[in-house]
């Protein structure tokens, strides 16, 4: 079923990967279901998969705490995805004796990557945890990471400009604590923050945009509209004036604000500082003040917008639903796998018990999860 078709998965191995010695699953092309009791190992097998795009997964782990207690050190996701440019073999990992590595290993069809960043050119990968059902109500950080996930799906290099400014917002911080005030250090650190930060404000503009047209083009039966924006003054900015400018203006802007940043012990503006506003349109009301399962309807209604766009270009996401069918009604379960099914993603969906993926039937492939063991199921 579905053989031929692209943006998917069609083998996995894990090796050595938190609750699992060694686990391989022939994945054939349909949505995938995960069930088994608490403590299983199905969310691990997720973020296994989330390490097949780049960044460091689903959980945000630190890379040594992803491999197996009692095993060998160092871990491994070995997976075979079909894409439009044909099927790519794709290995990622940490050796034994490296755990401690703050980068992991990737190798795609057999050759030695510069970094993780590689795997945005190979598929998109979006998830939805329990975690982010807070995404509303806490900090700004995990909605910035939501969104910048959406943005790779459109333009891959997006992670890698938003990892290179991190690391020069790092060490402008350093040099502030330290309090040296070298103009030319400090203002060629200034220089390369603007011109990252004004290229992830813009493809951060044009995501919203594109998902803006997606949201309104779609119906609104089962996951209501979200009115998104964007609170961040390099994104602000750009509504009204060329980027270069943007760009002077805020290299003019850092070199003014040293001394308060020093006090500060950081970097009080810049697009680490962004936020992703979301309304819940038909209710006129902050997602944040809506209920958990308005949050969580609001939240599938964005990644949804955003699947269908990839889909149009021929790039569909892997979806990564851990828990999702728990806080659905039995209606919005089923439009959630009319859609997944229409649009041909393969999402890989977890639940302790198989009846909520019922309607699902045998357009799904199915797969029991007990310690250590997946079984396929139909
Ligand atoms: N590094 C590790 N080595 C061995 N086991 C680990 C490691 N990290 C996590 N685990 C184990 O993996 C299990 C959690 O697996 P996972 O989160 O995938 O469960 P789940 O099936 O999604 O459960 P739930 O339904 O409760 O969400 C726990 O038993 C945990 O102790």
């Amino acid at each position: 079923m579905c053989a031929d078709r692209a943006n998917r998965l069609s083998r996995l191995v894990v090796t050595d990967f938190r609750s699992y010695a060694r686990a391989e699953i022939e994945l054939d092309g349909r949505p995938v279901v995960l069930t088994g009791e608490n403590g299983a190992g199905k969310t691990n097998l997720l973020e296994a998969v989330s390490l097949l795009s780049p960044g460091r997964g689903l959980r945000g782990a630190a890379y040594a705490e992803i491999a197996r207690d009692g095993g060998a050190g160092g871990w491994a996701v070995a997976a075979t995805a079909e894409t439009p440019e044909g099927p790519v073999r794709i290995g990622t990992g940490i050796a034994p004796g490296a755990e401690a590595a703050r980068s992991r290993a990737v190798r795609i069809d057999g050759a030695n990557a510069s970094g993780a960043g590689a795997l945005g050119a190979h598929l998109r990968v979006v998830w939805l945890t329990p975690a982010m059902d807070r995404l509303f109500v806490e900090g700004a950080g995990e909605r910035r990471r939501f969104l910048d996930r959406l943005v790779m799906g459109f333009d891959p290099a997006h992670g890698t400009r938003v990892n290179a400014y991190e690391r020069v917002l790092r060490e402008r911080n350093r040099l502030l604590a330290d309090g040296v005030m070298d103009e030319s250090w400090l203002g060629g650190l200034e220089e390369q923050m603007a011109e990252h930060g004004v290229a992830i404000a813009a493809a951060r503009v044009e995501t919203l945009a594109r998902l803006r047209g997606a949201i309104d083009a779609a119906s609104e039966a089962h996951f209501p509209r979200a009115d998104i924006a964007l609170e961040g003054t390099l994104e602000e900015a750009l509504a009204g004036k060329p980027a270069v400018d943007v760009e002077d203006d805020f290299i003019r802007r850092l070199a003014a604000a040293r001394a308060r940043d020093a006090g500060a012990g950081r970097t009080l503006e810049g697009p680490h500082r962004s936020d992703l506003l979301v309304r819940h349109r038909a209710k006129d009301r902050e997602a944040r003040l809506c209920s958990t399962g308005e949050q969580k309807a609001l939240l599938i209604g964005i990644v949804l917008a955003n699947a269908r766009l990839l889909a149009a270009q021929g790039r569909a996401p892997l979806l990564l639903l851990d828990e999702i069918a728990a806080h659905l009604d039995e209606e919005r379960r089923r439009a959630l796998f009319d859609e997944i099914v229409a649009l041909g993603l393969q999402a890989f969906m977890t639940g302790t018990d198989p009846v909520l993926f019922a309607a699902l039937g045998a357009a799904a492939q199915s797969f029991d999860v007990k310690r250590g063991a997946v079984t396929q199921l139909n």
